[in-house]
């Protein structure tokens, strides 16, 4: 039974609040206890807040850089004008809310005792397992160095927070519109996730949790399928260091640039085939149901070789986990009338984001 709408949302904003909120942290740490390194570190909410709006500012500030002539960014920059200037107050506002961090950290660390035993399945965040990197094995890391330690925050920050918003952004969009696909995925889980537990049985491990996401086969098809289509890094720019000769025979002088368009390598008929603007997760299905594999230089959503994204198992299995909650406990529906269309940035998020009513479901 369904009552009546609970709320008209722009879930890009909602899942970018998500994937940067300690709720989304929490499910990531429980899923992921067995990967410390991965999980990552837990802000308080309001610092969280400050900081979201103000990445959201930076992507387009970069963005720009991309496409200005160099001098004049970098002249912008001296005279503290225009989206550089907004750069500045950001990366500001993040060195603060850092060094608070980072200080509070240490003397955790320091009050626990360097080698608090963790053998009791109590998890370690990213930002310990950095401060403890053992410098004779790893001589280039700096951990004493709050410099490195805001660096690896910015990275896994930057890296994970817009990519997995835009990418369930771009899963709803698509899933609303084709409801047979919505079918299965709600028969897949109902299949494989056992009904929710009462209050007095044990609640679920990590480990229980993580193997039913890894029974939603059709789930996971139809994420790559949407970041196929709309890959949320939509092109990358490289440089070769020195000149060399592409395997297609173009040869690349030292520096100079090259994008790779993976928007329109994920659209590209002589590699997908001809219904290649069709959104089929049953393409990533195998012909004895299991997950179809597709080489990474053919999906590029994840980027390939040795720059591989090390976040892509732990994007996979905590999107998977959001959205299964979602859709066992709201029903999605897509407001008529929007117009959907990709804005073309850093991240490809959706022009006008996404509008959807959630109603929430009660057990009969
Ligand atoms: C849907 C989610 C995600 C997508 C589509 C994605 C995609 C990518 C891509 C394409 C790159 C390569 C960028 C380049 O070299 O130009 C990358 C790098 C990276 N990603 Fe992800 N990512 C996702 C989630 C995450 C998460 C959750 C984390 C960590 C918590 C993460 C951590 C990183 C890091 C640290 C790098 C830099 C690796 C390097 O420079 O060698 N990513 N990601």
């Amino acid at each position: 039974m369904c009552a009546s709408p609970l709320c008209f949302i722009d879930t890009s904003t909602l899942y970018s609040r998500l994937a940067c909120s300690p709720s989304s942290l929490f499910i990531w740490a429980l899923l992921f206890l067995s990967e410390p390194l991965l999980q990552l570190t837990t802000l308080p909410l309001i610092l969280i807040e400050d900081l979201r709006t103000k990445l959201f500012l930076c992507n387009n500030a970069i963005v720009i850089r991309h496409v200005m002539p160099k001098f004049l960014w970098k002249l912008q920059n001296r005279m503290e004008l225009g989206q550089e200037k907004t750069l500045i107050e950001a990366g500001a506002t993040f060195d603060r809310i850092c060094a608070k961090y980072i200080s509070a950290k240490r003397e955790e660390i320091r009050s626990q005792g360097f080698d608090h035993d963790h053998s009791n399945g109590e998890s370690e965040d990213l930002l310990t397992s950095h401060i403890k990197l053992d410098t004779s094995k790893y001589e280039l890391l700096k951990p004493n160095d709050d410099k490195f330690l805001r660096d690896t925050i910015l990275t896994f920050i930057a890296a994970g927070r817009d990519t997995i918003s835009t990418a369930l952004t771009w899963f709803f969009g698509l899933l609303l519109k084709h409801p047979y696909v919505e079918a299965k995925i709600h028969q897949e889980i109902n299949t494989n996730l056992p009904k929710s537990r009462s209050s007095q049985e044990r609640p679920w491990s990590a480990i229980d949790r993580k193997a039913y996401l890894n029974k939603l086969v059709y789930l996971h098809g139809a994420l790559c399928e949407a970041m196929r289509l709309y890959p949320p890094v939509p092109f990358q720019r490289k440089s070769p260091i020195k000149s060399d000769v592409l395997p297609s025979g173009h040869k690349v002088d030292a520096n100079s640039i090259i994008i790779i368009p993976i928007y329109v390598l994920g659209r590209m008929r002589s590699v997908w085939g001809d219904d290649t603007l069709e959104f089929k997760p049953e393409r990533w299905i195998s012909e004895t149901g299991g997950l179809r594999h597709e080489p990474s230089f053919k999906f590029l959503a994840f980027n390939s070789g040795p720059r591989t994204c090390p976040g892509k198992h732990l994007a996979m299995t905590s999107m998977k986990a959001i959205i299964v909650e979602i859709l066992q406990h709201y029903d999605v529906k897509l407001i008529e009338g929007q117009k959907i269309e990709p804005k073309p940035r850093l991240v490809l998020q959706m022009n006008h984001g996404l509008r959807v009513t959630l109603t929430k479901k009660y057990s009969s």
